[in-house]
């Protein structure tokens, strides 16, 4: 089977998680090998110790880039629910599946913050309110939106199984699933 890596793109809240296993459970189904890189898993592993600046950020990006890329490059649809705020981090990554001739996907979970701030699933926009956090992505640190993904999400606007279903259709036409 072709591998993949889907990257789910967007400020905390927005749907990436909730989206990425709905799909995992649909390609599963469908007798795909999936696997999801959940960002607080790697995050407690990998990339334990990095924090969330610029530069760490960065990296914890390229390390989830580079891995993905491996599984993908082996049969794996490699699910990726991962902020990466930053054009240039997720462009290395583009590029790197480009260069193993690897099939990348780039999916912009589009919900505003001010929706995001409402679910709040991890009550981070309310710390931030608080002033207890700070350089929260879309709050006070950089949310750099992709200007041209492969496909743009309004969580806000459909239900998770919306949501699922255009991903999973996008992956259909490209003759993916
Ligand atoms: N300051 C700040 N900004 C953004 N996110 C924060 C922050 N502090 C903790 N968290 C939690 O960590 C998750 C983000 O980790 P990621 O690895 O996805 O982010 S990044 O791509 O390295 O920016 C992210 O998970 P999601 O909510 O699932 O997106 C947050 O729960
Ligand atoms: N269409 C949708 N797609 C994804 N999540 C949605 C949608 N509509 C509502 N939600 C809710 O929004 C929240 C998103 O949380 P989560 O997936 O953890 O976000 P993220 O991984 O981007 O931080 C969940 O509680 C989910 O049930």
């Amino acid at each position: 089977m072709t591998g993949a890596t889907i990257w789910l793109t967007g400020l905390p809240s927005a749907g990436k998680t909730t989206i990425a296993r709905e799909l995992a459970g649909r390609l599963r189904g469908e007798g795909h090998r999936v696997e999801v890189l959940d960002g607080d898993e790697i995050r407690e592993f990998l990339s334990a110790g990095l924090g969330f600046s610029r530069e760490d950020r960065h990296t914890n990006v390229q390390r989830i880039g580079f891995v993905a890329e491996l599984l993908a490059s082996n049969g794996v649809k490699a699910l990726v629910p991962v902020i990466a705020p930053y054009a240039d981090s997720r462009e290395a990554v583009r590029k790197r599946h480009q260069a193993e001739g690897t099939a990348y996907l780039e999916v912009h979970v589009a919900t505003p913050v001010e929706v995001c701030s409402e679910r709040d699933v991890k009550g981070l926009y309310a710390k931030q309110a608080a002033g207890e956090i700070s350089g929260l992505t879309g709050v006070d640190d950089p949310y750099e939106a992709p200007e041209s993904p492969d496909l743009r999400i309004e969580s806000h606007t459909q239900t998770v199984q919306e949501s699922a279903t255009a991903l999973h259709t996008l992956l259909t036409e490209r003759g993916l699933a």
